[in-house]
């Protein structure tokens, strides 16, 4: 019977945003997220860890080669966000807030949708700075 082991790969990108929702007015706008709803935007330098869970092949022992997880991560996350604005540049937040909740399930369906076997896909964490904290499993309530 084949182990169950968890990959972990991390990597850091650097992207500005504001945290304006289209679903509230301005004056809830900056209510709700106050400084972060200022105009000129603001940046974080993101840290994401991208899991995968997975039986260890007998054959060539690896969940997945960290080679091809590279190639994924670069794709869904750097290529597309990495030095970005992300509500002006990545059409996905034209009308989603970006906050770190929703960089996570962008970041999971993208990679869902690169992936060859998307079903070893098990968390997307994201360190929006050292103190906030976003973990996305792909649960559904
Ligand atoms: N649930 C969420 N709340 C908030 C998010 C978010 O993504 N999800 N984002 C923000 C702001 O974009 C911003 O990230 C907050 O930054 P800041 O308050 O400066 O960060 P810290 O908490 O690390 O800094 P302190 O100095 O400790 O306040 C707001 N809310
Ligand atoms: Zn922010």
């Amino acid at each position: 019977m084949p182990r169950i082991a968890y990959l972990t790969r991390v990597e850091k990108f650097s992207a500005a945003h504001r945290l304006h929702s289209p679903h509230l007015s301005d004056a809830e706008n900056l209510e709700t997220y106050s400084k972060c709803n200022n105009p000129n935007g603001h940046g974080h330098n993101y840290r994401v860890e991208v899991t995968l869970r997975g039986p260890v092949s007998p054959t060539d022992g690896m969940v997945l080669n960290i080679n091809d997880l590279k190639v994924y991560i670069k794709e869904a996350i750097m290529d597309t966000m990495d030095h970005k604005h992300l509500d002006k540049d990545v059409p996905y937040f034209k009308d989603v807030v970006s906050t770190t909740e929703n960089v996570a399930i962008y970041i999971w369906d993208s990679l869902k949708r690169i992936m060859q076997n998307p079903a070893l896909l098990y968390e997307v964490k994201i360190f929006e700075t050292d103190k906030n904290i976003i973990l996305y499993r792909g649960e559904e309530s």
